[in-house]
């Protein structure tokens, strides 16, 4: 039936390297042009880690330049997806948060696996950093006004019995099925006429895509200002450290 499948790969934690995103909207472009695929299932490669997410690595210590170049990649993955002709299906085999999570709120639809630990949000607050108003945008179309408020306020990591309450994801099942079950909501999206469902698709996401695409030179340089403060860089520093710490 015309669909592919995009396996995030970038141990140990699939986080959203440079390399990563554009390797992902180089993939994105060549399935969006090749008419024999209609849709896409998003999942990831690594056991029990969907992504961590935005790296951490590129957006601390780094030249202006390369802040600008990260920042663009992140903007145009968010837009590719979000904006996809394709149906795009996330299989969420692990935990997300942050850049992981927002990766799966672009798709159409959302099956988490049942596991307690697969937690998944928007945490930017928790790190010391403020989670862009896209982000937000994304996150409210999903869950609504007042659960996003407090969910991105408080860097809330939902388990999945609350990403389904709340309406972050569509279905959580079990483990083993989270492919197949992707595979047959699938079909149901795709027996619905293309041009109709690109055409409404668009209708309801563009509003929030263009006022990213109105104002993309702006976004990067409020996040290069952002990102090159000392209290960021400080914050961004320590919460790396800790994770490199939990090992030792
Ligand atoms: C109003 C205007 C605002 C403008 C704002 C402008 C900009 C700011 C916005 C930026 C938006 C940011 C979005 C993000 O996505 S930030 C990333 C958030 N991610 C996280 O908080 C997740 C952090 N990671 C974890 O919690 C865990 O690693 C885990 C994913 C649960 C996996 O745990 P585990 O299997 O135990 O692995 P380790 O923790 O041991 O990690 C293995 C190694 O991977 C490194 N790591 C982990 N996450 C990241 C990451 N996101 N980026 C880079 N590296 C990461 C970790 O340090 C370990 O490295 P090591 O092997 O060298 O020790």
């Amino acid at each position: 039936m015309g669909v592919a499948v995009i396996k995030l790969k970038n141990p140990p934690v699939n986080s959203l390297s440079l390399e990563v995103l554009t390797e992902f909207v180089i993939s994105l472009e060549k399935l969006e042009n090749d008419k024999t695929f209609r849709g896409v299932i998003v999942t990831s490669d690594c056991p029990g880690i969907f992504s961590a997410g935005l790296d951490l690595t590129e957006m601390c210590g780094k030249s202006q330049a390369h802040y600008a170049e990260y920042w663009r990649a992140v903007q145009e993955l968010w837009l590719r997806l979000y904006l996809s002709n394709l149906v795009l299906i996330a299989a969420i085999n692990g935990v997300s948060p942050a850049g992981g999570c927002l990766m799966s709120l672009t798709c159409d639809y959302r099956v988490l696996a049942d596991n307690p630990k697969y937690n998944m949000g928007l945490n930017e607050t928790l790190l010391g950093i403020v989670a862009p108003s896209w982000f937000k945008d994304t996150l409210v179309n999903t869950v609504g006004h007042r659960t996003a408020e407090r969910a991105l306020q408080l860097g809330l990591l939902f388990p999945p019995a609350e990403a389904l309450r709340v309406g972050m994801v569509d279905q959580v099942v079990p483990e083993d099925q989270v492919h197949s079950t992707a595979l047959s909501v699938m079909a149901q999206w795709l027996a619905v006429p293309d041009h109709a469902r690109q055409l409404t698709k668009n209708l309801m996401r563009k509003p929030t895509a263009d006022r990213l695409v109105k104002q993309r030179d702006a976004d990067i340089q409020y996040f290069l200002r952002f990102i090159s403060r000392d209290s960021i860089q400080k914050s961004l520093r320590v919460y790396l450290d800790k994770l490199r710490q939990k090992k030792g």
